[in-house]
């Protein structure tokens, strides 16, 4: 199967940090992938990379086939992204802000607006609809980015760490989203997080990075059971251990 996100020896080089280094993996169409990392792991980088906000230093990846330099509009517009940090417009409503959003993918009319009404509904924001952005609890903000980022019925969801301003029923909400999203409509979901519980929930295929390096990617449950490790947190500790010990640092 030709996989949805296919990303080859992948490298970003800043002035004197190597941010993401020689990164290879692929997820496969309708797939929640975790892509886990410390942070200043590099899951940022590689994520803009994909979207074609920043240019590789080498190597290549591909969207759903598509090259992300040389096809970088293609690919965000098949493409949601929410990023980690952003401030919405205070002085927007929910329901206008998704309009403007749409209105950058070209898209208005009564179509939008029932995407609107689909969205406001899915992350519980019906009642706050008509509310300014400026007064939204970092919680509410962040299913207003989640709702953004699915205006445009995306074929590949990128989600820079979604759960961190959530919840504990606010997360179990996100992961309930994602699953159902990659179950009825096939959507490919690529989240990064550092929060290794989520991951366990969410998904059955993983990628680890620790400064920029992948220390691993596959089926978490063969990776836990390669490693001799029933959980996730120890299956993280015992890679992060090992590189360290390959890289000469005691911890
Ligand atoms: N514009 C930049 N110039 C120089 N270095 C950068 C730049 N952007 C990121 N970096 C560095 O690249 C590395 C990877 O950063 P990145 O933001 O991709 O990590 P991350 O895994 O997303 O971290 P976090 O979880 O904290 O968001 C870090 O060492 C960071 O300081």
């Amino acid at each position: 199967m030709t996989p949805a996100i296919d990303i080859r020896g992948l490298t970003k080089q800043y002035k004197d940090v190597r941010a993401v280094d020689d990164v290879t993996f692929s997820v496969a169409p309708g797939e929640v992938f975790g892509f886990v990392g410390h942070n200043g792991a590099g899951k940022t980088t590689t994520i803009q990379m994909l979207l074609g906000l920043l240019r590789p230093t080498a190597g290549s990846a591909r969207v759903l086939g598509r090259d992300v330099v040389a096809d970088s509009l293609a690919v965000r517009r098949i493409s949601g992204f929410l990023p980690a940090s952003y401030a919405l417009p205070r002085d927007m409503t929910p329901v206008t802000f998704l309009a403007y959003v749409a209105s950058m993918f070209g898209l208005s009319g009564k179509p939008v607006r029932n995407k609107i009404d689909e969205l406001l509904t899915m992350f519980d924001l019906g009642k706050v609809a008509k509310k300014k952005l400026g007064g939204f609890s970092s919680g509410m903000t962040q299913k207003v980015g989640l709702a953004q980022a699915l205006i445009n019925d995306p074929q590949v969801l990128f989600l820079d760490e979604p759960s961190t301003a959530l919840d504990p029923i606010g997360r179990a909400d996100l992961m309930r989203h994602l699953a159902t999203l990659a179950r009825d409509k096939g959507v490919t979901v690529l989240f990064s997080t550092h929060i290794l519980s989520d991951i366990e929930d969410a998904s059955q295929r993983v990628a680890i990075l620790h400064h920029g390096r992948l220390l691993a990617a596959g089926d978490l449950a063969e990776l836990k059971a390669a490693h001799g490790t029933p959980r996730m947190d120890d299956l993280y500790l015992t890679l992060v251990r090992g590189a360290m010990a390959r890289e000469g640092i005691t911890p």
